[in-house]
């Protein structure tokens, strides 16, 4: 039976309604799965007229109050919209009314103003689910890559990074990665924070403090894990094939080389969940939101992943 994949339309005044509509009209995507559109009827037909298509004709569960939403502007508004679409999404996995969630784009600063304290999906779900360590990947063609810190400010980042939440994220990435995507040793290459890998401590100590011992005790524990390496050449490794995915330590390490090689069909999976979501690897692309202009493909990567993770978790 083909995965039921609940489809959030994102932050209401973003591309999300625009690239939902485009999704809903692709014959490889309906294949592929049953969609289940979460949020508001008009603002999916809204985002179907801004690019041109016909209505979608696809099952839809309505979530959030009604209220005037412009694209390009977001608001308190369009924030507790999408926060309303993501709870609903994560209640249908959880009663098993969809087998995986796919979330359109959403910005943190318009769900905090609409009422949330979260930090974007992954922190929401994570309590929501109760998870204390969700993990993010974003997975492109070229590029898989694992932040250990997320939506911290950089100047955080030295203080927060330990050995145990490199080891806790690195454990719960692995476990999820050799279960859905059947790889029997992922070859993980370990990031330094520093220029250099530090430089034999000229330039820093995380590497011999922090990061060397996390992988050391890694490798104990049987993961495959390599490093720390210089990151101005370990992502340039890891695309040529030497490693599967690359251990970063803070976000833009890591993203900016995924984004750079996979911007347009990237994907953003959360690791560590009781339920499955992917999600676009873009933002709310607030500057071309109501024109049309917005591409679907990376939401296009991120459903046909969610139905292959919901068809090896959810065999027929
Ligand atoms: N999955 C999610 O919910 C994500 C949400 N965000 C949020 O999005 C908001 C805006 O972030 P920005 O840094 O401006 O990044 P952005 O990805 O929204 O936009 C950066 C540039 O890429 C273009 N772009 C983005 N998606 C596109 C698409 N599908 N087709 C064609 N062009 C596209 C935009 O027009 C803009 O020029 C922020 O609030 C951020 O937190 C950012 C990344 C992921
Ligand atoms: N850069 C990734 C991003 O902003 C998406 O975060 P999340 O909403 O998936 O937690």
């Amino acid at each position: 039976m083909k995965p039921t994949i609940a489809l959030t339309l994102g932050d209401p005044a973003g591309v999300g309604p625009e690239i939902v509509a485009r999704i809903c009209h692709d014959e490889e995507v309906r294949a592929a799965c049953r969609l289940l559109v979460i949020g508001r009827s008009m603002l999916l037909s809204a985002g179907a007229l801004a690019c041109n298509l016909p209505e979608p004709e696809v099952d839809m569960v309505e979530a959030g109050q009604g209220a005037e939403i412009k694209p390009g502007l977001p608001s308190a508004a369009s924030g507790r919209q999408a926060g309303a679409f993501i709870e609903k999404a994560c209640e249908l996995c959880l009663n098993g009314q969809a087998q995986a969630m796919v979330t359109a784009p959403i910005s943190k600063e318009a769900l905090q103003k609409g009422g949330y304290a979260d930090t974007g999906h992954t922190t929401m779900l994570a309590r929501l689910t109760g998870v204390k360590r969700p993990v993010m990947m974003l997975a492109g063609s070229h590029l898989k890559v694992i932040p250990v810190t997320v939506h911290v400010a950089i100047k955080d980042v030295p203080g927060l990074l330990t050995r145990e939440l490199i080891i806790e994220t690195a454990q719960v990435a692995m476990a999820d990665i050799i279960k859905f995507f059947g790889i029997k040793n992922p070859r993980l290459a370990v990031a330094a924070l520093n220029p250099h890998a530090g430089e034999q401590g000229l330039f820093g100590d995380e590497e011999s403090r922090v990061i060397e011992p996390a992988v050391q005790y890694l490798r104990e524990k049987g993961i495959n894990a390599q490093g720390p390496f210089s990151p101005d050449t370990v992502f340039f490794r890891a695309s040529k094939g030497e490693f599967d995915f690359v251990l970063c330590m803070y976000h833009d390490q890591g993203l900016i080389p995924m984004k750079l090689l996979n911007f347009y069909d990237g994907v953003n999976v959360t690791l560590g969940l009781p339920l499955i979501r992917t999600s676009v690897d873009h933002g709310t692309a607030y500057d071309i939101a109501g024109t049309g202009k917005a591409r679907a493909d990376s939401l296009k990567s991120a459903v046909m992943l969610a139905a292959k993770m919901a068809k090896k978790a959810f065999p027929d």
